[in-house]
């Protein structure tokens, strides 16, 4: 049995991202068409003969949550609950994806932390278990375990793979603050009071720039049902839009419930060009390039008790 693993798992940013109207269980069903893309963190697991434990480093590492809510936690012990073990395992979070950013960085935390538990313990559970356990522990886990690009149906959970033609740049803003999930899905619902909420749908000509990998027709069809949630709720985001439009992208908007905000270059070096502009703009913290679809949860390495790589 291997005495540590570590996996490797994608941020995300939704080109589209359609919302319903609220649910009876809180929920809102989207048409949610993910993209992985090559920002990463790592998960480590070992074994802890003194219980479950969670560490974690990086640029955010003092807002992530070091307790049993830690996602990276609640996924180790859901596999361990489900094979009658205990979860007695350290693990150790490298966190490069802004947290609350609306990046998925938690989720991706989730889906990386099972696949190393099960490698870890040799679980063996199959992929429809993964990803039921993954739904279980939120909507965007499924995707983060599966990366790629998938469109998301119910509340984001139900994937379908899709095809994707060719490298799409990004170029992503990290704002001052976070933004709560939650607290954004429920803006859209005060926005949209009294007003018809049509059914989520994916947009055809959205696929098929994706399939194509054509950076312009995507940048035409991406859109986002919770960036005026978003921007309701952080007005100067819209400073920060503006900087990246004009410094040449070809689009941009907010990722996912924010406040991350993602810029889409043509190519790798207008992306550098965007990125310094927008660095220099003072409208955001910190600017990363990236590009996807990227892999999604990946084992990098295995190493029993003596060190040694297997
Ligand atoms: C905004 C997105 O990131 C887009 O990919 C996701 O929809 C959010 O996914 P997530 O962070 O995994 O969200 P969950 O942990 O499942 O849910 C957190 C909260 O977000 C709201 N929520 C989430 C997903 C969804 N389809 N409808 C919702 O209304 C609910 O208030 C829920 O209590
Ligand atoms: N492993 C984790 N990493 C970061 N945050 C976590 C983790 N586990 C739980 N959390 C909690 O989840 C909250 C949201 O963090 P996260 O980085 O997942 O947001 P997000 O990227 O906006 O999520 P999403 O895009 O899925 O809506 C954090 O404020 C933190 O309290």
């Amino acid at each position: 049995m291997s005495a540590s693993v570590t996996v490797r798992v994608p941020a995300k940013v939704n080109v589209q991202l359609a919302v319903g109207a609220a649910r009876p269980d809180g929920f809102h069903d989207l048409a949610n068409v993910f993209l992985a893309v090559g920002l990463y963190d790592e998960v480590t697991v070992t074994p802890s003969p003194d219980g479950l434990r969670v560490t974690c480093d990086g640029p955010d590492a003092g807002q992530v949550p070091l307790d049993r809510t830690n996602l990276a936690a609640r996924a180790a012990e859901a596999l361990a609950a489900r094979y009658g073990r205990t979860p007695d395992v350290h693990l150790h979070i490298a966190k490069d994806i802004p947290v609350a950013g609306g990046m998925a960085g938690g989720s991706a935390d989730g889906a990386a932390a099972l696949l190393a538990c099960d490698a870890l313990w040799g679980t063996h559970a199959s992929r429809e278990e993964l990803l039921d356990i993954c739904a279980e522990l939120g909507s965007d886990v499924p995707f983060s375990l599966v990366g790629g690009a998938a469109l998301g149906t119910g509340r984001g959970e139900k994937l379908r793979p899709l095809d994707v033609g060719g490298v799409f740049h990004w170029v992503f803003a990290m704002a001052e603050r976070g933004l709560s999930t939650p607290a954004v899905f429920r803006e859209f619902d005060r926005l949209g009071e009294g007003t018809d909420i049509p059914e989520p749908v994916a947009s055809q000509p959205l696929l098929d720039a994706l399939a194509k990998g054509d950076p312009d027709a995507l940048a035409a069809a991406v859109s986002n049902d919770l960036q005026p949630a978003a921007l309701s709720l952080f007005p100067e985001l819209a400073g920060t839009l503006a900087a990246g439009r004009a410094a040449g992208a070809l689009t941009a908007l907010v990722s996912g419930s924010g406040p991350t905000t993602a810029f889409l270059a043509r190519d790798p070096e207008s992306a550098v060009k965007v990125a310094e502009t927008l660095r220099s703009s003072g409208t955001c913290r910190a600017v990363r390039t990236a590009s996807g679809p990227a892999q999604g949860a990946t084992v990098l390495s295995a190493q029993n008790r003596h060190g040694i790589s297997t």
